[in-house]
């Protein structure tokens, strides 16, 4: 089946086997064929179910499961050539897209300028290095409890009898989707055939790749008489080239370089694919030449339709029981996620059924899920979802808090922000407020959070599948703004998270694109900037390390934490995921020794000044109170009560203070002071003092008597005795 994309799962990434739709029709009670299963496929079942292997790796293909449908693995023997299809697999979609209601794509599909760069997430089948499971895995949850025979649905649900229900209501779906693949698989292996044939006829030779200069090439001929080239040719000679460079020592030609025959195949692409060139070479570079190929490939085909269940109104298992109902094809998205469900066929518009508009789901691409399961906010945690429009991840997020707590999702741009508001009613998110800030002004407005997430505005150059002008629309100056802008609202999302959150102290942060200037390139300038914040694990279970190096650019070791995503390795949209701990504990300490005053003799900075000093204590306090989200008035307001309440109070000690004392100095008028004037001051405070101290007048003649320089105000203070 090639490269193919249409029945890998966004999880465990086994297309759908005749003998696994011959066991459902088996249970519910339809006669099935019966079918040959694979050798490989019995002995999976019985082993333990694997771990995840280690990112990074060239993930093995759904043939390497075993997984594969019997006629495929046939045609798959007779044709080992290229595996893509190209464009013929446009006609792919699995679900139209029609279907999805106009406000839903605009949600999740659009793709703007740097304001609106949009950067919706879709997803689709994981290749085999994530969550092996078998077949039955894709319907069945018997996952971590390990329970046997457990309901698809397993998320804290009753498991009673809903395998059986949901499987015989989804059969006549189910068998559909399996015709169709068989038909798909058939054609596909038929144009490999075709494919294949071409090839022998220069196999054991060194392809013909590059034309001498007085040789007449048929494809540069058309291109430059502006006529459509033959996409046939092309891509034979885009194959050709790739077997070349995978074996450039015995395939070459003679005085040919390596670099000739990559910037042919570049060439090539960008006339087969249509991208800029720019934009081709970059691509191309993150790649291996046949994986280049992949992706390139894999960026013409849709993602699967994916729809998250809103936790806060249903369970999965009632809503996919409801939307079978309906006529509509899924099963859960696989053993990653337990809200998502993977559509493959629907008779009624996702966007427009009475679940839709009741909020029980929101039509969101697999990759999405990501950031929010990676940032894991808390019940009662506060978060900033610092660019939030139009809402998959903000929603998602207040229903993993289970509507506690608070989320302040944030979006500059107003037209996106209503889409916003319209999805925090419908899916019932009582948790959120919404604002309208550029988050780079963040934490100016509010600070102190908990978790912050930045799913920050990008290129979108993992979503092209979906918006194919990011191939010709995206330039130089775009590479440079937008990792500027990225910069800046990282370092704002990590100044608003709060270092001593008892719970957090977490920012995630994620882009739908998949250039190192979006990605690796930014985490390395947060963290250069920022010591105080380093990355940790993101927690997901699967994706691929993030560089350390790339063409000679060095990144901090622990960029590998960092984690991938393309279309061609797990069926999902281009995506990168960076997770961050604000671990400072400490208070930064400013160790400059300070003299005294009057020892500093070149007192270049004039010395103390304690009012001014003051002043600046008042708006650095301030300010770390904005910081933690705290208002800095609301100690005013306190501080302005207890001041007064101690002014109150030192007047009247003043009052008595002085009183005693004019008593005392009318006593003692030599001020002396002792245990005896001590005692009779006392006494007379309860007799004369009392009269004489009523006027403050006579109590500072008192004073001065005891003290004459001392006329000023101050001298109002209360007197040391
Ligand atoms: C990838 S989208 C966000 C998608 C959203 N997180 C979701 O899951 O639905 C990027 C968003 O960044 C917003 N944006 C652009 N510039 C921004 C800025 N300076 N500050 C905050 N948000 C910005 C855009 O309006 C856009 O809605």
């Amino acid at each position: 089946m090639g490269v193919g994309n249409r029945f890998k799962k966004q999880g465990p990434p086994q297309p759908l086997s005749e003998e696994h739709f011959a066991r459902l029709k088996r249970k519910a009670g339809l006669p099935a064929d019966p079918v040959a299963e694979p050798t490989e496929r019995k002995k999976r079942r019985t082993s333990k179910p694997q771990e995840p292997k280690s990112n990074g790796k060239k993930p093995a293909t759904n043939r390497a499961n075993g997984a594969k449908p019997v006629k495929a693995e046939k045609a798959e023997k007779a044709a080992p050539a290229p595996k893509a299809n190209g464009r013929s697999k446009k006609s792919k979609a699995p679900v139209a897209l029609e279907d999805v209601s106009d406000e839903e794509m605009d949600d999740e599909f659009d793709i703007g300028d740097l304001e609106d760069a949009e950067i919706s997430e879709g997803g689709a089948g994981l290749k085999d290095d994530f969550l092996e499971s078998d077949n039955e895995d894709s319907v069945f949850d018997s996952d971590e409890e390990g329970g046997k025979g457990r309901a698809m649905f397993s998320e804290d649900e009753d498991e009673s009898d809903a395998e059986e229900k949901l499987t015989a209501a989804n059969i006549a779906g189910l068998t559909r989707k399996l015709d169709a693949q068989l038909a798909e698989e058939a054609a596909e292996a038929e144009a490999e055939l075709a494919e294949a044939a071409l090839q022998t006829n220069i196999d054991g030779d060194k392809p013909h790749i590059l034309q001498d200069e007085d040789e007449d090439d048929e494809l540069s001929a058309k291109a430059s008489a502006l006529l459509a080239p033959d996409l046939q040719l092309l891509r034979t000679r885009i194959t050709e080239n790739i077997r070349v460079l995978d074996d450039f020592a015995k395939l070459s030609e003679d005085g040919r370089s390596r670099a000739e025959y990559t910037a042919q195949l570049i060439k090539d692409i960008c006339a087969y694919y249509g991208y800029s060139e720019y934009l081709a070479e970059k691509l191309f570079n993150l790649f291996t030449p046949r994986e280049a190929f992949a992706f390139f490939e894999a960026n013409e085909s849709p993602r699967p339709v994916v729809i998250r269940t809103n936790t806060l109104r249903t369970h999965r298992r009632d809503l996919a029981q409801s939307l079978i109902n309906r006529g509509v094809t899924l099963e859960p998205v696989g053993k990653w996620s337990k809200v998502g469900l993977q559509v493959f066929e629907s008779n009624v518009p996702l966007g427009a059924t009475p679940e839709y508009l009741a909020g029980h789901y929101i039509l969101q691409a697999a990759s999405s899920f990501l950031p929010c399961m990676a940032l894991d906010p808390q019940e009662n945690e506060r978060v900033l979802d610092m660019a939030a429009a139009p809402g998959g991840k903000t929603t998602y997020m207040a229903a993993m808090m289970k509507n506690t707590g608070f989320i302040m999702a944030n979006d500059p741009n107003k037209k996106r922000a209503k889409g916003l508001i319209g999805n925090i009613h419908r899916l019932g998110a009582r948790n959120v407020i919404v604002s309208n800030y550029d988050a780079r002004e963040f934490p100016k407005p509010m600070g102190g959070f908990d978790r912050v997430l930045l799913d920050a505005p990008c290129s979108g150059t993992g979503v092209i599948a979906k918006d194919p002008s990011v191939k010709t629309n995206k330039t130089e100056r775009d590479f440079m703004q937008l990792p500027h802008v990225q910069k800046q609202l990282l370092l704002a999302a990590i100044d608003s998270v709060n270092h001593a959150s008892k719970t957090g102290g977490y920012v995630v942060y994620s882009t739908c694109s998949v250039t190192i200037e979006e990605n690796e390139s930014v985490v390395q300038y947060a963290l250069s900037r920022r010591p105080n914040v380093r990355l940790v694990d993101s927690g997901l279970a699967f994706g691929k390390e993030g560089f350390t190096s790339f063409m000679g650019k060095n990144f901090d070791p622990s960029v590998r934490l960092t984690r991938r995503y393309y279309p061609h390795t797990y069926n999902v949209d281009g995506f990168f995921v960076a997770k961050f701990q604000n671990n400072d504990t400490t208070e930064v300490v400013d160790r400059t020794p300070i003299t005294d005053d009057d020892e500093t003799t070149g007192d270049d900075f004039g010395g103390w000044d304690d009012d001014e000093d003051k002043e600046y204590m008042e708006k650095g306090r301030r300010n770390a109170m904005r910081r933690r989200g705290m208002d800095p008035n609301s100690n005013d307001k306190k501080a302005k009560i207890a001041k007064k309440a101690q002014s109150v109070e030192t007047a009247q000690g003043a009052e008595n203070a002085q009183s005693a004392e004019t008593a005392q100095s009318k006593k003692s008028p030599k001020g002396k002071k002792g245990k005896k004037s001590a005692e009779s001051t006392e006494t007379a405070q309860s007799t004369e003092t009392a009269q004489i101290a009523e006027t403050t007048q006579i109590a500072e003649t008192a004073q001065s008597k005891k003290s004459p320089k001392s006329k000023s105000p101050k001298s109002k203070k209360p007197s040391k005795k």
